[in-house]
């Protein structure tokens, strides 16, 4: 799926116009959309530490780069943005208005960022922090879901704004919403389930139709909840 040599980007990108780019010291991942006709595109979780190859790459695939948007505000993800926008003339930053951070765009539910023919609906899914969100495709085949869904997993609910009873409705009730078929790209892999599940063969791990037939363990014992099944 995610073949991840340039020849491979730009075919990835190409049939299905995402492109998923990874930082290993904090585990992130940072999605690349874009359109591939109009070339526009949309950045989401761009981190500091991968900023020259996230640009380099955006310049190399002829990218035009219209926002940055960011799913909370915590320091491994929000960090590359402003640097960013300094160096990728017009680019804008967008993020929840429920974060506390500036922006040039503050996103609420339902809110749309478009990119040529497509774009990402905004759901609020607090929990992890108050101004979590998760960002839907228009035709809901995949979901951006920030630290509020991992893989096999959630974000911790233990700091910060985190409330465990807060981010269990954000899933049974705003992500679970989606169709079973919708694929799921968290912002972290700490345990290597994307590289075994999405990038080889198992697709369905990521699915939200696995998640609401087995509720497996999304939930960590240490960070308030145990198990999801509904
Ligand atoms: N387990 C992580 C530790 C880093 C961590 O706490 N990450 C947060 C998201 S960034 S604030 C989190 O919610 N993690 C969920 C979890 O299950 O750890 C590590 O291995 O580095």
């Amino acid at each position: 799926l995610l073949s991840l040599c340039q020849k491979g980007f730009r075919q990835f990108l190409s049939q299905k116009g995402v492109l998923l780019l990874f930082e290993s010291e904090s585990s992130t991942y940072t999605y690349l959309l874009a359109d591939t006709n109009t070339k526009e595109a949309v950045i989401i979780d761009p981190v500091l530490e991968t900023i020259d190859r996230d640009l380099k790459l955006i310049k190399e695939l002829g990218l035009s780069l219209t926002v940055a948007v960011n799913t909370h505000c915590h320091a491994d993800h929000i960090t590359s943005t402003g640097l960013m926008k300094q160096r990728v003339a017009g680019l804008k930053s967008a993020i929840s208005k429920f974060s506390g951070a500036t922006a040039d765009i503050h996103l609420t539910e339902g809110d749309n960022i478009p990119f040529g023919r497509h774009s990402l609906t905004v759901k609020e899914t607090p929990g992890h922090t108050d101004g979590c969100i998760t960002l839907v495709t228009g035709d809901q085949s995949m979901a951006f879901t920030g630290d509020a869904l991992l893989i096999r997993g959630c974000g911790r609910t233990d700091f910060q704004q985190g409330c465990a009873k807060k981010l269990y409705h954000s899933v049974h009730e705003k992500i679970f919403t989606l169709p079973d078929e919708c694929l799921i790209y968290p912002a972290h892999d700490y345990l290597g389930w994307l590289k075994t599940h999405i990038h080889t063969t198992d697709l369905k791990l990521s699915h939200i139709g696995h998640y609401r037939k087995t509720g497996v363990g999304m939930f960590h014992s240490r960070f308030d909840l145990v198990f999801m099944n509904a």
